[in-house]
């Protein structure tokens, strides 16, 4: 590849993965690897500027807006922070500080760097006007409603300065304000958010404030803009005066004389971190003095007074022993590495994807390779980086396969020129793929038919698609190797249970392309019937709050595809009914059925049951598979002993409130 279409593919990259990251909330890759790839931009653009275009990703910054909020402009750009994971960095970045200022008089602050999102808020004589989110930095959504949900937010300063005056800080969400967020999510059969700072950006572009303020958001101010006119001469001072204001600021800045004391205490934080409770991942380092950061001013994209520091996710150096190619449910083969084992993160990793065959030429990957591989947050392990010193000669490049390793079809590429894809719609694999996902956790739910069941079912053409699991018999089932009568009605049963299922899970199991659960969600909410999903119009969608395009064309040419309409109307036809929560928020007991048992202290029997039918649960008498929880009181007997045998949930008064609170 020549120079400038590797700048191209960079950047092309890097935007795909911002709108996984920023619009889809489902990354990919890890931090670490994008980070990586946009440090391979910026070394490239600063050797050959002739390769620099306006609209690079290093040189603005990003986010798309979203609908349903105002467009508002910033006072003072609000920009990113470029960032490293290695303290050589930190003090080469120490030396362009000292260049750019000419002098060794300076002094450093260094602050946690919060995870969460960025806000601007501005006060006019002391009184809280305006609200916005970073945007593309020059414009932001307008957010005044939903900041002003969080209490810790002062709608009034205390000493104010006159006129007007701005604030920049960082809205997150606690891990305790995420755990209970997410429990609740669960008690209302509704996705999780994947991690505090997933939360807290959905929960600040909700449109209802009053549902905003359920969840509990915090914010830690930072800094502000416009500092030639504050009394502070520089960052660590303005904190402390800020903080005068009454405006909460992280008790953790420290002030550091020069860059190695920078380092010392960003070691001490990289363990110390674990132990708040509130999502860290960084830290970030300022220049102190206000005339210094003046002089050292900005790129388009970030100050040059200021450095980010990341922490890292635990990274260990293997070896790449072989690579397989999988086909998965949509029919794109993605190469998986096979790894000499390590432990990592407290498991043993034996192979890691490498997403797509750009990336693994991307990586250059090669069998023999050593590498060091990552398992960052919810993302499965996946290979970061190759150390090229220490490949073997021998080494060949790994190419993309021109056959389908499961049926031998040619391969091709989709139709964005990402993926490679097996050209047989009806390729074993996808179906295998397409049904294990169909039935899985969070989807339909059948946990009993396990992906071996599965491949018999389909290889001796009992299941063709999702409909004929609806129809297998109890004879079919015990055809199969190892099933038996006890595990047959066992399936029956799970597939029986799973036709009474919401409507946002179903519409996930389908396995439409970028429609995981939080958009499998917004659809169900917004048009309350699976027919009305299924005729809506790609303009209808994209009218939606956070549906873009990509997604919106994808649930589009699903349904427009005659044997898909078929298999869904055939779902119906054989008894699955997908229901719609009543306004979910409103409701977070729907669907769960309750058993009361033993001596209530804060309510009576009958109070109790008032309470939970108000949140849309049911009370039962008994004890059965079916019963979601188990609310005990003193001197519960038989019941919680049937209750805690048969797996089911056993809660107290006390969080039978926090669930609904
Ligand atoms: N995995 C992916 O596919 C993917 C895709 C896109 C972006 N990303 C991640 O997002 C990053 C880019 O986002 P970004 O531009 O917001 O950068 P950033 O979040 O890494 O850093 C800048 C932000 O830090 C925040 N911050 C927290 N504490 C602060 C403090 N004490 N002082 C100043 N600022 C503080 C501010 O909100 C500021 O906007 C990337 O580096 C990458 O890690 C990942
Ligand atoms: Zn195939």
């Amino acid at each position: 590849m020549d120079l400038k279409s590797k700048a191209k593919d960079l950047r092309e990259q890097i935007r795909r993965h911002d709108y996984l990251y920023y619009v889809l909330n489902s990354p990919e890759i890890s931090d670490f690897r994008y980070d990586e790839l946009f440090r391979q931009l910026r070394e490239l653009e600063a050797d050959h500027p002739e390769l620099i275009t306006p609209d690079s990703p290093t040189q603005r910054v990003s986010e798309a807006p979203s609908e349903g909020f105002e467009r508002v402009s910033h006072l003072v750009p609000m920009l990113s922070i470029d960032n490293t994971y290695e303290s050589a960095e930190l003090r080469a970045f120490d030396s362009r500080v000292r260049k750019g200022l000419g002098s060794n008089d300076y002094s450093y602050t260094v602050e946690l760097k919060i995870d969460g999102l960025a806000i601007s808020l501005i006060y006019e004589n002391g009184i809280f006007q305006r609200a916005a989110t970073r945007g593309d930095g020059e414009q932001g959504d307008d957010v005044t409603a939903n900041v002003k949900t969080i209490r810790s937010i002062p709608l009034k300063l205390n000493n104010p300065a006159a006129g007007r005056f701005e604030v920049r800080g960082e809205v997150f969400m606690s891990f305790s304000a995420f755990e209970k967020t997410n429990k609740l999510r669960d008690a209302q059969d509704r996705q999780r958010f994947a991690n505090p700072r997933n939360a807290a950006a959905g929960s600040l572009k909700l449109l209802d404030a009053k549902e905003v303020s359920k969840r509990e958001l915090s914010f830690f101010c930072y800094g502000l803009a416009g500092a030639e006119n504050f009394s502070a001469k520089g960052h660590f001072a303005a904190l402390n005066r800020l903080k005068e204001m009454g405006l909460p600021v992280n008790p953790e800045a420290a002030e550091a004389e020069n860059i190695e004391q920078v380092i010392e205490i960003i070691q001490l934080w990289d363990e110390k971190r674990k132990t708040l409770n509130y999502p860290t991942d960084g830290m970030v380092i300022k220049v102190d003095s206000f005339e210094a950061q003046k002089k050292l001013g900005a790129t388009g994209r970030s100050p040059r007074w200021c450095m980010a520091y990341k922490f890292s996710a635990e990274q260990k150096q293997t070896k790449i022993s072989s690579v397989d190619v999988q086909v998965g449910k949509t029919g794109i083969l993605t190469p998986v590495a096979n790894l000499e084992p390590v432990e990592l993160a407290g498991t043993t990793v034996r192979r890691a994807s490498m997403h797509n065959f750009d990336e693994v030429e991307r990586l250059d990957a090669r069998v023999g390779d050593t590498v060091l591989v990552e398992k960052a947050g919810e993302i499965i392990p996946q290979v970061v980086k190759v150390l090229r010193d220490h490949r073997p000669e021998t080494s060949e490049r790994f190419l993309p396969p021109k056959e389908c390793p499961v049926c031998g079809s040619q391969t091709a590429k989709d139709k964005n020129g990402v993926y490679l894809v097996c050209t047989n719609p009806n390729c074993p694999a996808r179906l295998k793929g397409r049904l294990v996902y169909f039935v899985g956790k969070g989807q339909m739910d059948i946990d009993t038919l396990g992906p071996a069941v599965i491949e018999q079912l389909i290889e001796k053409g009992l299941v063709k698609n999702f409909s004929d699991l609806y129809g297998i018999s109890r004879e079919d089932l015990t055809s199969l190797d190892k099933i038996g009568d006890k595990s047959a009605e066992n399936i029956l049963a799970s597939i029986e249970k799973s036709k009474e299922t919401p409507l946002w899970r179903f519409v996930k199991a389908l396995g439409i392309r970028y429609i995981g659960g939080q958009n499998a969600e917004i659809l169900a909410e917004r048009f309350g019937s699976l027919e009305a999903i299924m005729n809506a119009s790609a303009e209808d969608m994209e009218a939606i709050d956070q549906i873009g395009p990509v997604a919106a064309a994808s649930v589009k040419e699903y349904f427009a595809d005659a044997e898909n309409r078929e298999t869904v109307n055939n779902l119906l036809a054989r008894g699955v009914r997908p229901y719609v929560q009543q306004s979910g928020e409103e409701k977070p007991l729907a669907g769960k059925t309750f058993v009361v048992t033993g001596t209530l202290s804060q309510f009576t029997r009958d109070q109790v049951k008032e309470f939970i039918s108000q949140n849309g649960g049911k009370v039962s008498s008994s004890v059965s598979s079916k019963t979601d929880y188990l609310l005990a009181g003193e001197k519960a007997g038989s019941k919680l002993k049937k209750a805690s045998s048969l797996g089911v949930e056993i809660i107290n008064e006390q969080e039978l409130k926090e669930i609904c609170s």
